[in-house]
């Protein structure tokens, strides 16, 4: 472990970073730390043209198809191929993350913390053109901005996004095939369908939704009774739906049968193993780390957050399902204790080996079949990856 007096770290933060058996050294590590990006499928052929565009050479992450680093100091939000949707700025870790749930054509996916959007995007760009992600995150401007990037890449066909709380969410993917046709509901639909979605609503609509919003907060309607569509693709299975059908709960036995076949809980949390994030605070002032960072830790609401997260996403899966629980913090308190926790209250969780870390960069977390990334041992950013499956009741 470096001499974390050399650090320019706040005592406060040292004190922290020790409490959680983090080693400082990462924070300093960071510098030569690779930018990642991910390729387009599609657009392997045009490599040599990014390269000369953003005027470095990529290098093929062998582990992780489809990545590539670049040295830390490029940058790649300003060239022609980012904003013509060629490359994704996302890193190596959180491609693990998603490459960690195997998600083939026909799954059906939930992402419960979707907002920005990196990960989902992946999650489209693997499932191809069966099956249907439903991304769910609380805050209204981040999913919207998660919506933007569905568009810029083209990925929306397949996809809906709720503003919803993930921890109450209750809505089942919309099975069209004939081999779950049963999972649907057979109530006489009187109301009005979903035509195809339109960013330019009219403005009656608009005016309608808003007033919605209000009434709903006005009344402290939860998020849970209320999720708000805010887009879904043509083939995402709400086009031509009635509204009662798509905001049809569905009981816990039905989910056995009719839930996701795959679950990303990519949770809310101090993210201080993301080293860029932590160097923000040098210019937001470590008071703010105070606030954000060591208190949020500190409080029991952050990790309660986390446990309702996993509990809620987990009741969502189907038997036989996958779903991944991730955070980018390094805490223990927000990983392992989540972990160990959820699996002595869920007799029907059970952690899975994640056979493909074999060839990754990556340490096991203090639970065994856990992963934790860190710059120092992954030259990526931090993350923590757990991975479980539904068993039969
Ligand atoms: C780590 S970020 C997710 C990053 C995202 N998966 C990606 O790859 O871009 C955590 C997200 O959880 C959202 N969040 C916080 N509380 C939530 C809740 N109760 N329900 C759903 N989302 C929540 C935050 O708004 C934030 O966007």
């Amino acid at each position: 472990m470096e001499d974390p007096s050399k650090s320019p770290l706040p005592e406060a933060f040292l004190s922290f970073l020790q409490a959680n058996g983090i080693d400082p050294s990462i924070y300093i590590a960071s510098d030569s730390t690779p930018r990642y990006l991910r390729l387009k499928p599609g657009s392997e052929a045009e490599i040599e043209g990014i390269e000369a565009e953003i005027k470095c050479k990529l290098e093929k992450v062998n582990w992780l198809p489809g990545f590539y680093s670049l040295p830390p100091d490029i940058l790649i939000a300003n060239s022609k191929s980012y904003l013509d949707g060629k490359i994704y700025g996302i890193d190596a870790a959180s491609g693990a993350a998603v490459s960690v749930l195997n998600i083939s054509p026909g799954d059906h996916v939930l992402d419960l913390c979707a907002a920005p959007g990196a990960k989902l995007c992946m999650m489209l760009d693997l499932l191809g053109d069966s099956g249907s992600v439903t991304g769910v995150d609380v805050a209204r401007h981040r999913l919207a901005a998660c919506r933007t990037m569905l568009q810029k890449y083209s990925l929306g066909d397949r996809c809906r996004l709720f503003v919803a709380d993930g921890t109450t969410f209750s809505l089942a993917p919309l099975r069209v095939d004939s081999r779950s046709r049963s999972c649907e509901s057979s109530f006489e639909e009187k109301d009005e369908r979903f035509r195809e979605w339109t960013s330019r609503r009219p403005w009656k609509e608009r005016k309608r939704a808003a007033k919605a919003r209000e009434t709903m907060s006005l009344q402290s309607v939860t998020m849970s009774e209320n999720p708000e569509l805010i887009f879904y693709g043509r083939h995402s299975g709400v086009v031509g739906l009635s509204k009662n059908k798509l905001y049809k709960t569905v009981s816990d036995l039905e989910v056995s049968s009719c839930g996701y076949d795959k679950v990303l809980v990519d949770a809310e949390c101090t993210h201080d193993g993301s080293v860029k994030h932590i160097q923000k605070f040098e210019n937001w002032g470590w008071t703010t780390l105070q606030r954000r960072v060591l208190d949020a830790v500190r409080t029991d609401s952050l990790t309660l957050l986390q446990l309702k997260l996993l509990r809620n996403g987990f009741r969502l899966l189907k038997v036989g399902g996958l779903l991944v629980y991730s955070t980018c913090s390094l805490t223990v308190a927000q990983n392992e204790d989540i972990v160990e926790q959820f699996l002595k209250e869920n007799t029907s969780a059970e952690l899975q080996e994640i056979n493909e870390a074999e060839e990754w960069p990556c340490k096991s977390g203090r639970i065994p079949k856990t992963l934790r990334f860190d710059p120092l041992t992954s030259q990526t950013s931090g993350l923590f990856v757990a991975k479980f499956t539904k068993l039969a009741a």
